[in-house]
């Protein structure tokens, strides 16, 4: 079985991401990290049961003096204040100091809620991310943006700040339930059409070993994902300019989820929609071809991902998107594909993105 272990260039705070099977057993992995307490935030159902004590054992193996567990409730519905506020009380009440670690275990709602958490306790202390969804192992659990939602936008509230280290165990993926893999097929899907046509062409050939879960095609997404996003966040770490393209299909996806509340759409299948959505405005603006559209929309049914937008009413779209994070001066900038592989951020003609999206089905 094949072993990766990439670097995420940032200077002084570049880091590893390692990736192979059975790493969460690897106490040599953490050794060089951790000495003293360790906070190993989870959630109380699946990921806690399933993996936090074979992770706590490699963390004392590894020379921890203590690992106490912070178990948060599972869902998108849950990385909001509150549910922050019990990492803190737990950090608080555990006594911890600026030389804890945190380590994030489970998927993305833990790496961005336990990232955040990191950032802000006593102005920062260290963070491991220990991903086990697909969808973070390719994407959230690398290059620093954490955070929470509020009802009016997603990831509102936040702060970059990158992980010591990220630990990707292949094998924790057996146990992922099948529509949580879909959802990482949407952010893998994204990094082809966004950067690597070469890739799209991989992910769209290999898509039934890929949802058959074929260890080595899945430790060499995860790889060539991590690259890429790697390579954009190496660039533009703080989305000055360029890392913008790894929101492609985010302008909609994130105001499918915050309009139909948060954890009903899940936000691989918001951001599968949101590219095909996306894909369509770009073939309407004619940076697109017909066949290029239709091929990225194939390749997300074929993820098993939907591709009808739901019917929340324009108005409420254009609202929701209003708050995007890359809108500037009340302009909306999308994600533009001009051709499958080559992105960049533009407004769009308002009554056009409004027809597409009336037509896509999103309801007037
Ligand atoms: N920071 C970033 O750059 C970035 C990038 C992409 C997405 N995100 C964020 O990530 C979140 C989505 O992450 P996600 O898709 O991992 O969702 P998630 O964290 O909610 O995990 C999905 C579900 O899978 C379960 N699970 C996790 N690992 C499992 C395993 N190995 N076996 C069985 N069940 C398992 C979880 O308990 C949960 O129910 C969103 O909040 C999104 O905004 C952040
Ligand atoms: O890392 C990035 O940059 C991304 O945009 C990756 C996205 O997949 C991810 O969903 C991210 O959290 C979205 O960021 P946001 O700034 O639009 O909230
Ligand atoms: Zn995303």
């Amino acid at each position: 079985m094949s072993r990766y272990t990439l670097e995420v260039d940032l200077g002084d705070r570049s880091y590893p991401i390692h990736i192979g099977e059975g790493l969460l057993s690897q106490a040599d992995l953490f050794k060089p990290h951790v000495a003293g307490k360790v906070a190993m935030i989870c959630t109380n159902t699946t990921v806690g049961p399933l993996y936090a004590d074979r992770l706590k054992t490699s963390l004392l193996d590894a020379g921890a003096k203590s690992v106490f567990t912070v178990s948060l409730p599972d869902g998108e519905e849950y990385k909001d204040w509150p549910n922050l506020q019990l990492v803190f009380d737990a950090l608080l009440q555990n006594h911890c100091d600026r030389k804890t670690v945190l380590v994030a275990l489970g998927g993305g709602v833990v790496g961005d809620m336990g990232g955040f958490a990191a950032s802000a306790f006593m102005r920062g202390i260290p963070f491991i991310q220990v991903p086990t969804t697909l969808l973070s192992q390719v994407d959230s659990s690398v290059g620093g943006k954490t955070g929470i939602n509020h009802p009016l936008g997603k990831n509102m509230i936040g702060a970059f700040y990158q992980p010591e280290m990220v630990v990707t165990d292949i094998s924790t993926l057996n146990t992922l339930p099948d529509r949580e893999l879909s959802c990482g097929l949407a952010e893998i899907i994204k990094h082809g059409a966004i950067a690597d046509t070469a890739y799209l062409d991989l992910v769209e050939q290999n898509m039934p070993a890929l949802l058959r879960r074929d260890p080595e095609l899945l430790a060499l997404v995860v790889k060539r994902s991590c690259e890429i996003k790697a390579d954009v966040v190496s660039k533009d770490e703080r989305e000055g300019g360029i890392r913008a393209i790894l929101n492609f299909g985010h302008t909609f996806g994130h105001a499918i989820e915050a309009g139909m509340g948060y954890g009903q759409w899940y936000h691989g299948e918001a951001v599968g929609c949101g590219m095909v959505v996306a894909a369509e405005l770009c073939r309407r603006m004619g940076r697109l071809s017909a066949e290029e559209a239709a091929r990225l929309k194939k390749v997300v049914v074929d993820a098993r991902l939907p591709v009808i937008p739901p019917v929340l009413g324009v108005d409420k779209y254009m609202a929701l998107m209003a708050h995007d994070k890359k809108a500037d001066s009340g302009s909306i900038k999308y994600v533009l594909l001009n051709g499958l592989g080559r992105a960049s951020t533009s407004p769009a003609d308002e009554a056009l993105v409004r027809q597409t999206l009336l037509e896509m089905g999103a309801g007037d």
